[in-house]
């Protein structure tokens, strides 16, 4: 397999003449283990892990479920804008890196309100890095708030209305977290007024849970992307209405191996999307998780599935267009 890291393998990156946007990245997710010990430092945090091959070996995962325990345990260590700046600029540096033109990235607010981190740390301190990136990185950087959907309804309101308040730079609302037993039924006020006021909508929806949730998405919340999506395949009438209206679907290939949706890269049905017609694009989803980020996902993509280069091509294509420019 190629190696990953920063070696801009021919089959990684992205198609010069297109650019490349990266769309379904959680700015949490790209917390890498070397960061959490520092900022676990700075922070003067007592981390239950001291040592990178500790923290490293835990980074196995069964499901969904058993990521996020990490994925939240893990960005304790986050709590100044500071902090929050670092991460971001952490990410826009090694995304352009990447070939990353344009960065769409996920926040999880009410994960961090939670724990008593105020959210005007967060906001300043993600957006300080979003103003800079274009400067710094030559990345056109946009954040796009996440709802965290096993958290309680109200809650879901609140952050909207607090983050509304603050006015907070974001394009968009997504929905994440634990998907199995927590609809897109569930939040169809709480994206109703996010339209209202003007924000873009994109929401997780078949990783792990049904086709029937991708319904709810587009149908209830007015969703104009979905992130993952890989479950619409099993409904046929779901595929023809996907491939109709070109809705997007921002995959990842290396999320869906690591968290065990799909076996391996090998049997990873990306290409059969592409053959289907769907508007797939792909993406790192949490990249410091899941084994690299999106130029090694393309990698990863030619070494395994045989990714072509039209393929990656038409791949490049339909990420700048389902950016929310
Ligand atoms: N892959 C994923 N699915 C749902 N929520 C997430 N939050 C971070 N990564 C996620
Ligand atoms: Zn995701």
């Amino acid at each position: 397999m190629t190696p990953r890291g920063d070696s801009g393998e021919v089959g990684a990156s992205a198609s010069p003449e297109h650019g490349l946007a990266e769309l379904h990245v959680h700015i949490e997710g790209t917390l890498e283990p070397e960061l959490i010990l520092e900022l676990a430092e700075r922070n003067n945090i007592d981390f239950p892990h001291s040592d990178l091959d500790e923290l490293r070996a835990r980074y196995e995962f069964t499901e969904l479920q058993s990521f996020l325990d990490l994925y939240y345990a893990n960005m304790d260590v986050l709590r100044t804008a500071e902090d929050f700046s670092d991460l971001a600029r952490a990410y826009l540096a090694r995304a352009a890196r990447a070939g990353v033109t344009r960065a769409e990235f996920f926040f999880d607010p009410q994960a961090h309100v939670v724990r008593g981190v105020p959210l005007t740390e967060v906001v300043e301190g993600l957006s300080d890095a979003v103003a800079a990136a274009h400067r710094e990185f030559g990345v056109d950087a946009a954040m796009i708030a996440s709802i965290v959907r096993d958290h309680p309804v109200p809650d879901a309101h609140e952050i909207l209305g607090e983050l509304l308040r603050l006015q907070a730079p974001i394009i968009g609302l997504g929905l994440d977290s634990a998907e199995v037993g927590y609809p897109p039924s569930l939040f169809e006020d709480v994206f109703a007024r996010a339209r209202a006021e003007g924000l873009r909508i994109t929401a997780h929806a078949g990783e792990e849970g049904p086709p029937e949730y991708v319904w709810q998405a587009l149908d209830l919340l007015g969703a104009e992307r979905i992130d993952h999506g890989i479950r619409s395949l099993e409904d046929p009438a779901l595929v023809a209405r996907l491939v109709d209206e070109q809705i997007p679907l921002t995959a990842c290939p290396l999320s869906n191996v690591r968290l065990r949706v799909v076996d391996s890269l090998a049997v990873h049905p990306l290409r059969r999307m592409l053959d289907a017609g769907l508007a797939v694009c792909v993406n790192s989803d949490d990249p410091a998780y899941f084994g690299g980020y999106v130029d090694d996902v393309f990698a990863a993509l030619h070494d395994q599935l045989g990714l072509t280069v039209d393929e990656r091509n038409t791949l490049a294509r339909n990420s700048i267009r389902a950016a929310f420019t």
